[in-house]
């Protein structure tokens, strides 16, 4: 007898299990059972959207399926096509047997989503493949190859073309053996000579990676559950800790980011763009111009995706150092992969040039310039590439912070011209922030979008401002970090808040791994500091706001961060990866404070906590409600995938949310009567409007936005 689910489980998929199974118990005609999935795929599990409302979910009715598959009196043999994720691989779980399609991919991701495999997976998977193989695949929420699956024990078979045919194979041929040795419900947990050290160690391990979040730490004691307990038992404290899970707000958070992370692809643009007219153009070769730190990546991660490039340098000595650092970079890639080198194919000129000639880049679809940011020297780029490349290419410039506009403006095809601004290292970060000027057309949009999803990337659309949206939002941020220093803190006190909420990173840290000199140059050509800024301006004033000189200072001191060996921080050498407090440093905090007659205060986590992350949504309100991205989502995919804002958090416009937007509001009034000449503590327009009609669900903040005059 055949079952035939669908890909995520609804009431109705699960019924019907049920009923099958019971059919095919009672009917003494059918001798064994294939469970299967419609149209190659197995199933992907429960339906995510569901988990908000779990007294309704399918999920929670999934376990006792489980059970009465295992129990069933006839083999059951699982067909495992496509993906088996999730409850999907769970019900595999409770077969007798399990075929996959060589292609198939398997795996418990719902640590991913905040949760634990909770039905009956934490308790059944490490019976078949041991503790270590399946806490690897339950905390880290891998999915893993069928070939790996087969080494693993975790299927039985693997069928190079019909699953379908191997998996009926399979079934007539083990009727009538005995089915106890293969209800894993019966089996011990294969013992290790030192589980319960292993399992501390595991302990460790996933609270290290995952700061704050929860789900990991708990499947580690559901794994420990099923090694220290009878099955029934495990699967008592599975239930708890998975519905600990399920209240703990991280699971939300968790899962509003899977679905913001697929919502952004759905980009669109104020004057009326949109992914579902724009039609993509193919890129079948590319160029990158300026092989330093990004352009290096970017090269890289073109190469990794397949698509044969040009690399260009502005001479012979700087692309002798470039194509050196690029080759490095891809050996230790193509190391990761299996047949990397000859997969990646690097050594081949047809698809990695290296030239210091633009006449080599005639033909290519698309140009990303990488050179680093000076508005001339950019400008002067995109001049020659509007003379030299072919007419339909997409001309690409990785800037952080520069006018797209600006920069197109050098062209004869502004239409051509967009910002794709990479982070670093440009081939492991997973964010490409994609900017459009006015010119810019929807077809280059969508190609921009193309070239991120091919690099396996995600691509996220936003307008044009200074910043972006992801720098513009991080200014405000890094600015009250600076004014809580020169107030009385310390940048270890503030990194230390601002990593327990969970950032990978506190922002002292970031500046001295990113470089205190690049913001030092910025500042330099805004004439916010340097020597065109106008004699007897004040030392803490810009335009009549607030202003830190501190890290201007800091320069001048040739305090550049990790590579000059210190910065906030005092390193072991330069290039030194270690931080320490700098006794150097506090010194001439007090010194300056002195100066500058300030008296420092005891400044308490909750404030630097607020006033860093109110600051940053607050410029997250301004964008939404100036246009430059069209819904907190695409904020948040960006904050979590770019700046290592804590995922089990959202996203810092979902944490908005969470927090409740009258606080947020309240408490930035509250800092804003105390510091009036911080514009960025000032609470925006569009976040009073939203307190103002009663603070709708973040899924409506959009319908707010009067869209008249869109700042693009
Ligand atoms: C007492 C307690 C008992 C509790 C029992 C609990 C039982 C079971 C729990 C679970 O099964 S939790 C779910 C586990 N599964 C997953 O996490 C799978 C998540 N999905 C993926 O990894 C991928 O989507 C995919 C299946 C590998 C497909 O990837 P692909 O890149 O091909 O497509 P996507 O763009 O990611 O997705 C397409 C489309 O489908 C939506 N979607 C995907 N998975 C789910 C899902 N599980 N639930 C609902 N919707 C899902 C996704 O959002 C996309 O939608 P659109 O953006 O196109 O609208």
């Amino acid at each position: 007898m055949v079952i035939e689910s669908l890909f995520y489980f609804s009431l109705a998929v699960l019924q019907a299990l049920e009923d099958g199974l019971k059919k095919a118990d009672a009917d003494p005609s059918v001798k064994a059972v294939m469970i299967c999935g419609e149209n190659g795929k197995f199933s992907a599990g429960a339906d995510i959207r569901g988990f908000s409302a779990p007294q309704s979910h399918p999920g929670i009715g999934l376990a006792p399926i489980v059970s009465l598959i295992e129990s069933s009196e006839k083999p059951v043999v699982a067909a495992i096509e496509g993906v088996a994720l999730g409850g999907g691989l769970e019900v595999a779980l409770g077969c007798h047997y399990r075929v996959a399609h060589v292609k198939a991919r398997m795996g418990l991701p719902e640590v991913t989503i905040g949760l634990l495999p909770g039905a009956e997976g934490t308790q059944r998977l490490p019976r078949l493949i041991g503790v270590p193989a399946a806490l690897d695949m339950i905390t880290t929420g891998k999915h893993i190859p069928a070939t790996e699956a087969l080494k693993l024990g975790l299927v039985d078979e693997i069928a190079e073309e019909n699953t379908i045919e191997a998996a009926i194979r399979l079934a007539n041929k083990v009727i009538g053996q005995p089915l106890a040795p293969r209800r894993l419900s019966l089996k011990p947990v294969p013992t290790l000579p030192n589980m319960e050290a292993f399992l501390r160690e595991a302990l460790v391990k996933v609270k290290k990676q995952a700061r704050g979040c929860l789900a990991p730490e708990l499947c580690v004691q559901a794994v420990r559950a099923a090694s220290e307990r009878p099955f029934a038992e495990g699967l008592r404290r599975e239930r708890e800790l998975f519905r600990l899970l399920l209240s703990s707000g991280q699971a939300r958070a968790l899962q509003y980011a899977f679905f913001a992370e697929r919502a952004v692809r759905r980009w669109a643009t104020p004057a009326g763009a949109s992914w579902s007219s724009a039609n993509a153009q193919p890129v079948r070769s590319a160029a990158v111009i300026g092989l330093g730190t990004m352009g290096r990546g970017i090269v890289t991660s073109l190469v990794k995706a397949n698509i044969p490039v040009v690399a260009l340098e502005q001479d012979l000595e700087n692309l002798k150092k470039g194509r050196k650092a690029v080759m490095l970079l891809l050996e230790r890639e193509a190391m990761k992969m299996e047949g990397g080198a000859q997969r990646l194919d690097f050594h081949n000129p047809a698809r990695l040039q290296f030239t210091v000639d633009f006449d080599l880049l005639r033909d290519v679809d698309l140009v990303i310039e990488a050179v680093f940011e000076n508005m001339a020297l950019k400008k002067e780029i995109f001049h020659k590439l509007s003379k030299i490349c072919k007419p339909g290419a997409l001309l690409c410039t990785n800037t952080s912070a520069l006018n797209i506009n600006e920069i197109a403006s050098a062209t004869s095809r502004p239409q051509q011209v967009i910002g794709t601004h990479f982070f670093s290292p440009a081939h492991v970060m997973r964010l490409l922030e994609i900017i459009y000027g006015s010119h810019t057309s929807p077809s280059a949009i969508a190609t921009a979008m193309q070239l991120a999803k091919a690099l396996n990337k995600i691509g996220v659309v936003v307008g044009n401002c200074f910043g972006f949206v992801g720098n513009r939002m991080m200014f405000p941020y890094v600015q009250q970090a600076v004014f809580l220093l020169e107030e009385g803190s310390r940048p270890e006190a503030v990194d230390e808040v601002l990593e327990d909420f969970g950032f990978k990173i506190g922002p002292f840290r970031m500046s001295d791994l990113a470089g205190l000199d690049v913001g030092w140059r910025s500042r330099q050509g805004q004439g916010l500091t340097g020597p065109s800024l106008p004699a007897g301006t004040p030392a803490r004033q810009r335009h009549g706001q607030r202003y830190s000189p501190l890290p201007d200072l800091l320069c001048e001191h040739g305090r550049f961060g990790q590579k000059t060996g210190h910065g906030w921080y005092l390193y072991e050498k330069a290039g030194g990866r270690t931080a320490t407090p700098d006794p150097w440093l506090h010194n001439f905090l007090a010194r300056y404070r002195d100066t500058h007659g300030i008296k420092a205060r005891a400044i308490d986590q909750e404030e630097i906590l607020e006033r860093c992350l109110f600051a940053l949504i607050n410029e997250g309100f301004a964008i939404l409600a100036e246009g430059i991205a069209s819904g907190p989502e695409h904020l948040d995919v960006i904050y979590i995938n770019g700046y290592g804002w804590p995922r089990h958090r959202g996203g810092p416009m979902f944490y908005a949310s969470t927090v409740g937007l009258p606080r947020v509001l309240a408490k930035l009034e509250q800092y804003s009567e105390v510091h009036p000449d911080v514009p960025g503590l000032r609470p925006n327009a569009f976040l009073r409007k939203l307190v103002a009609v009663g603070s709708p669900p973040l899924q409506e903040w959009m319908s707010y936005v009067s869209w008249q005059s869109p700042k693009l």
